[in-house]
């Protein structure tokens, strides 16, 4: 079993010399609670590269603190770019589309969305030669893709050790800006990332997607942050065709949204136990496709009552099973639903989320093994899994350096005795304080050294 990439821990990260996590069962719909969600890691990393090349100053204020958000400001700061951060809010100047940093080492942790976002930002430079590296499982995740978009547009990408993986070097000398095409079916951040860089480009810039995308909403959520901070993309409904205009971006003050995937476990978590959980901080029209969760735990059985700014799930006495649902378009919550799935009444399928595999561990082979260990029966196919009803045995869980692989076998603990999580600070990449969030709401969580 490979052990974590520790160099991708950040400052920010938490529970750093913890080895192991156990929780202890709750008593059925002994949880009664509201909790206050931190920031999403996908808005906050958008708004702050987006402000890094705006012009003038942006005070973003809810920003995520964890590994990924760091890693953005950290790379940020290599670049010249002056960023103040106090509490969740950070205020930075922005470089008008310059970088003014021409040469520099960049590293970016394990985050997807730098790895994805980040260097066409840095090709829309007039020079410069940027040498990024990124941890041991993102340099084993796809970019090539976007690496070859970015070509046909100018940019000169150099990759160091394997073709089509980091660590690279791109060596910038501007985007031409016209026609591009890119799949859309291995990662939707291949997509964002053309976008956010293409209004510097010389030209205007058309991307056009040959087949769909995995989790569109995400595209959306770039769209609409790039519209906040002025830039103006014009799009088909599908999002198949997108046109973003040369213009570039102005700073903004701006309050960053609550993180929904995140919210989910704690909604799950009222799923399982039969409590209640209400979020304080989360808005149904949000872009952020996990809000639909919020379906499919009624669809189990759940109550879930939606207020201004709020969201309440009630679990049933008996969660309910017996559907095929596709995660395609909020696939990080395969792994919440195929936690919670044992519980349920009849089996539950998950499809169409094959790319998982390319996420922070192979996801759909991850969970599988997991739950057999804990000896749920399941069906591991190419793209999703089948999970049937049981009883799960208390045991050790590995995490994978997973944040949600964590995150959703600790709801399987809050029901059976004896359930262990390995290296449980992974959650730092999105949520350090996932596990005091869970213990704030009564669930015993011991940690050991
Ligand atoms: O753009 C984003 O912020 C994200 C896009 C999705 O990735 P893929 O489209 O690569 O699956 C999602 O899984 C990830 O957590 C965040
Ligand atoms: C897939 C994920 O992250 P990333 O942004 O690294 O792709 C995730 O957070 O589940």
């Amino acid at each position: 079993m490979s052990k974590p990439d520790l160099e991708a821990r950040s400052p920010w990260a938490a529970l750093t010399d913890i080895t192991e996590v156990e929780i202890k069962p709750v008593e059925h719909k002994s949880i009664h609670t509201s909790i206050t969600i931190p920031g999403s890691k996908s808005v906050t990393n958008r708004a702050l590269i987006i402000a890094g090349l705006a012009e003038g100053t942006s005070e973003l204020s809810g920003i995520l603190r964890s590994d990924d958000s760091y890693w953005c400001i950290d790379a940020l700061r290599h670049l010249g770019i002056a960023v103040e951060v106090e509490g969740d809010t950070v205020r930075i100047e922005g470089c008008g589309g310059e970088w003014p940093k021409k040469e520099t080492d960049l590293y970016i942790g394990a985050a997807g969305t730098i790895a994805r976002f980040l260097p066409g930002a840095l090709a829309i430079s007039q020079h410069g030669n940027f040498h990024i590296k990124a941890s041991k499982r993102m340099s084993e995740r796809p970019v090539r893709p976007l690496m070859e978009a970015l070509e046909t547009l100018g940019a000169n990408i150099e990759y160091l050790q394997k073709e089509g993986f980091y660590p690279l070097r791109v060596h910038a000398n501007g985007l031409t800006g016209g026609e591009v095409s890119i799949s859309g079916k291995l990662s939707s951040q291949f997509i964002s990332g053309l976008l956010l860089a293409g209004t510097y480009a010389e030209n205007d810039l058309t991307v056009t997607i040959p087949d769909y995308i995995v989790q569109h909403a995400y595209v959306k959520i770039t769209l609409d942050m790039m519209k906040a901070f002025g830039v103006d993309v014009s799009y088909n409904e599908d999002l198949t065709e997108m046109k973003v205009p040369v213009k570039g971006y102005t700073g903004q003050t701006m309050p960053l949204e609550a993180d929904a995937s995140t919210a989910s476990y704690f909604m799950a978590l009222a799923a399982v136990t039969g409590g209640t959980v209400r979020i304080n901080n989360l808005h149904m029209d949000t872009n952020q496709p996990d809000i639909y969760m919020t379906e499919v735990y009624e669809k189990m059985g759940c109550r879930v009552t939606k207020g201004d700014g709020w969201v309440e799930v009630e679990g049933p006495d008996q969660l309910v099973g017996g559907f095929e649902i596709s995660m395609k378009e909020m696939s990080d919550q395969t792994l919440t639903l195929a936690a919670i799935a044992p519980f349920a009444d009849a089996p539950i399928t998950m499809n169409e989320v094959e790319h998982i595999r390319h996420h922070e561990s192979d996801r759909i082979s991850a969970v599988c093994t997991e739950l057999q260990k804990l000896g749920i029966e399941v069906e591991e196919y190419q793209d999703g899994l089948k999970v049937y009803p049981g009883t799960p045995k208390g045991t050790t869980l590995h995490s994978y350096d997973d944040h949600r692989v964590a995150m959703a076998l600790s709801l399987i603990g809050t029901k059976v005795a004896g359930v262990v999580i390995e290296d449980p600070g992974c959650v730092s990449k999105t949520c350090p304080t996932y596990f005091e969030l869970l213990e704030k709401t009564g669930v015993d969580v011991t940690f050991s050294t």
